[in-house]
């Protein structure tokens, strides 16, 4: 592989999160506060997603049980993409589809917020697990791209979408975990203002 093409990865992240940016900041901020008033009402945010976006979802939730940047209180977050023996008895008697709504039906309560990954907003067990959140008066802050597929179409104007304008997988994975590391200093500061010297 050639300097030039390792590059040229770079690069083109680069561009993407600046044009990145200008779009997300609002949907971020509005996502920001829709998590820290449902925190602040006792409420809890469940995230799922596949592959990649599984690992942030886990990403994710280490960082708000464990700490961002900020010492703090341990804050309930979970990540349904952990527990092998609820996916692959759910996926096998059931359907893959199933392996994260079942959770949301199992964990999820008026009020908690659903963090759903897709890059692609099209993953069938992804979406089965945003109308099973919207059954159950939850609200959703989903984190897509390509255009937010049947997602971005199923959210209602209570939820949050963070749309990646990029069509290549790995990019927009790229700016969903800095999304999500944004969400999370969100949080903090939601907690304890900003630093003095920023
Ligand atoms: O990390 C990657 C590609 O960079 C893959 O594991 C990727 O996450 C998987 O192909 C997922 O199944 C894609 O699903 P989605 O983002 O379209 O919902
Ligand atoms: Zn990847």
């Amino acid at each position: 592989m050639t300097n030039q093409r390792i590059q040229a990865h770079f690069q083109e992240s680069a561009e993407l999160k600046q044009r990145a940016a200008a779009a997300l900041s609002q949907p971020i901020a509005e996502a920001v506060e829709l998590m820290f008033s449902a925190l602040s009402n006792g409420n809890k945010i469940l995230a799922c997603g596949n592959g990649g976006s599984a690992a942030d979802c886990q990403h994710f939730a280490a960082e708000l049980v464990g700490r961002f940047e900020r010492e703090r209180l341990p804050l309930p977050a979970l990540a349904l993409t952990t527990d092998t023996s609820i996916m692959t008895a759910v996926g096998n008697d059931y359907s893959f589809n199933d392996i994260f709504s079942k959770q949301v039906q199992a964990f999820g309560q008026a009020g908690d917020i659903l963090l759903a990954l897709s890059t692609s907003g099209n993953s069938a067990n992804v979406l089965a697990a945003v109308e099973a959140a919207l059954e159950r008066d939850m609200r959703i802050v989903a984190l897509t791209g390509k255009g937010g597929g049947a997602i971005g179409r199923l959210l209602t104007d209570a939820d949050v979408h963070i749309c990646v304008p990029h069509d290549r997988t790995a990019r927009i994975q790229e700016v969903h975990l800095l999304t999500i590391h944004c969400l999370c200093d969100g949080i903090d500061v939601a907690l304890f203002g900003e630093e003095p010297d920023e």
